[in-house]
């Protein structure tokens, strides 16, 4: 599903402008990968080139067994991304966003989907709002709710947990663990150890001087000591 082979990730025009030494890491469909590491290690950087929106600077990465081209129909309908930003059209209401997302990727009679996912984000009561009427954490859960409305076999999300509150995180993680048992991959940068401990099934633990592919357990226990 996944294969980086030393890969070198950054935003200079060589290897030498790195932002980490380079990421060697492989998932296959029903794995969850964890992309952890402290504040500025790359983690960000090296889910912009899983995802296709950065260049690698070295090395090579494979999604899905060809290299990662993010302008192909096939790489969109098989990839959800969830990234550290806000986007979103500011004159369509949170149930709008959805119906348009899981329509746009060819679904059809999708009400129902939609309420559902809508209910499971807790944002029934505010279904009807523009983005711009909702809290930052209710925005994020419209963004996490966009990945989980349309078809997917693979979900890229960096900091997922980042601005919800704990029964939200907790309900996350459970919906991120089902989507690997029924056979999808994730794979996500974080900051959060139950994350990683009931989505995770491997993790590469991202250092200064190291790159280390580790255990769910092992990388919780990073995080702790972060
Ligand atoms: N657009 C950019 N241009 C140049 N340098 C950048 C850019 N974005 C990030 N960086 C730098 O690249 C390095 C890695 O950043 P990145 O965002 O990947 O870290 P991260 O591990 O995701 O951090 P955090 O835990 O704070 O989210 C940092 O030194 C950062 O300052």
């Amino acid at each position: 599903m996944i294969r980086a082979d030393k890969v070198s990730v950054g935003y200079g025009s060589d290897i030498a402008s790195a932002v980490c030494p380079p990421i060697s890491v492989s998932m296959k469909p029903g794995e969850g990968l964890a992309v952890v590491g402290a504040n500025g290690t790359g983690k960000s950087t090296f889910l912009r080139a899983v995802a296709g929106l950065l260049d690698v600077l070295g090395g090579q990465i494979d999604v899905f067994g060809r290299p990662v081209d993010e302008r192909t129909r096939r790489f969109r309908a098989d990839v959800a991304i969830v990234l550290d930003e806000d986007s979103y059209l500011p004159a369509l209401t949170v149930r709008e966003h959805l119906l348009l997302t899981a329509r746009g990727h060819g679904m059809e009679r999708v009400s129902e989907l939609v309420t559902g996912i809508i209910e499971e984000f807790g944002l029934t009561a505010r279904q009807q709002a523009a983005p711009t009427a909702l809290s930052s954490g209710q925005r994020r859960r419209l963004l996490l709710a966009s990945a989980f409305v349309r078809p997917r076999r693979l979900m890229v999300l960096d900091e997922p947990e980042q601005r919800l509150d704990s029964g939200m995180r907790d309900r996350l993680a459970e919906r991120l663990a089902a989507e690997r048992k029924t056979g999808g991959g994730v794979v996500m940068a974080t900051h959060d150890p139950v994350l990683v401990r009931v989505v995770a099934t491997r993790a590469v633990l991202l250092g200064e001087d190291e790159v280390r592919v580790v255990s769910p357990e092992v990388a919780a226990q990073a995080i702790e000591a972060m």
